[in-house]
């Protein structure tokens, strides 16, 4: 089969359930998984054939494509931060806001210390976050949590992937006894999460291949109580971080100002909120102060 009958068998399939480029761009991903094609080479070579063995994995691609299953978890892998993460649907595909979070907390005044850190990850999902960081400070000690033993297994090989040490811990977050019999060591110069924040509401505007994809315990939180990670996490870290540590957060775009709030009201200082590059709110800093 030539791979310009391929890419019209997608365009046949896809087409009005997503646009054109878009098509185009998932054909391009698959082949190149699967192939190891580069773009360059399958849009000079469009009469290139493969066999109809090599062709079954591809088309199988399409049939997950047709049920909206996001193309991170088709091809089993997305791009964080510059490295390769293994992703399935037991933990949340990382977004780019959620590299923005990151780069923040490598650009602030502990990009330039040198001095040993201890960094804790809230809700670490595929690692995204403790990885990029540990990566980032060799001089840190890293400790990732998450309830999802599921999520934490993919986080542990994704940490293996890019050798770098983090430290898992299986622990629920909103339960004060489990975090209490955790193995870390006390304190952390950073605590950063980004934890479930979509409300009932928000779910409304979800595309199918979120909402019917990715694992709901990542995603949502309930209406009535939409801050109650954020609340645990910041009592958490008000009594857990150094004097001058740092509290970062991913947030829902919609309480910037509760956010705010719940920080000053734990008496963090120097509270900074940050837009994403779409212009929404979705980060927040503030520093322990005692
Ligand atoms: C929004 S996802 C973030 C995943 C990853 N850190 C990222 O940024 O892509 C939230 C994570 O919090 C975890 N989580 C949900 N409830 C939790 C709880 N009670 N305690 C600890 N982790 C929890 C979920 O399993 C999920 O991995």
């Amino acid at each position: 089969m030539k791979l310009k009958t391929l890419q019209e068998t997608f365009h046949h399939a896809l087409d009005g359930d997503y646009d054109s480029r878009e098509v185009d761009h998932f054909f391009f991903m698959v082949c190149e998984y699967y192939f190891n094609f580069k773009r360059i080479t399958l849009a000079l070579e469009p009469d290139y054939s493969i066999s109809e063995t090599e062709a079954i994995p591809v088309l199988d691609a399409l049939e997950s494509l047709k049920r909206h299953e996001p193309i991170q978890y088709v091809l089993k892998s997305t791009e964080f931060y510059g490295m390769e993460f293994q992703v399935n649907n037991s933990v949340l595909i990382p977004r780019p806001e959620t590299e923005e979070l990151v780069a923040w907390i490598i650009e602030s005044e502990l990009g330039q210390t040198t001095k040993p850190l201890r960094i804790l990850d809230i809700g670490t999902g595929s690692g995204c976050i403790a990885i990029s960081l540990a990566k980032k400070f060799n001089n840190a000690e890293v400790y990732a949590v998450d309830v999802s033993e599921d999520a934490l297994a993919v986080a542990t090989q994704n940490a293996k992937h890019n050798k770098v040490d983090v430290n898992f811990i299986h622990a629920d977050i909103l339960s004060v006894e489990t975090y209490k019999n955790a193995h870390f060591k006390l304190p952390f110069d950073v605590i950063v999460s980004n934890p479930p924040y979509v409300r009932d509401l928000e779910k409304l505007q979800m595309k199918a291949n979120v909402l019917d994809h990715e694992p709901h315990l990542a995603l949502f939180v309930e209406d009535h109580d939409p801050l109650k990670f954020y609340k645990a996490i910041t009592k958490l870290a008000k009594d857990n971080l150094v004097n001058d540590g740092l509290l970062f957060f991913e947030i829902n775009e919609f309480l910037g100002d509760e956010m705010v709030d719940l920080l000053k009201a734990h008496t963090f200082t120097h509270v900074e909120l940050r837009q994403d590059m779409f212009k929404r709110n979705r980060m927040i800093k503030g520093i322990k102060e005692l």
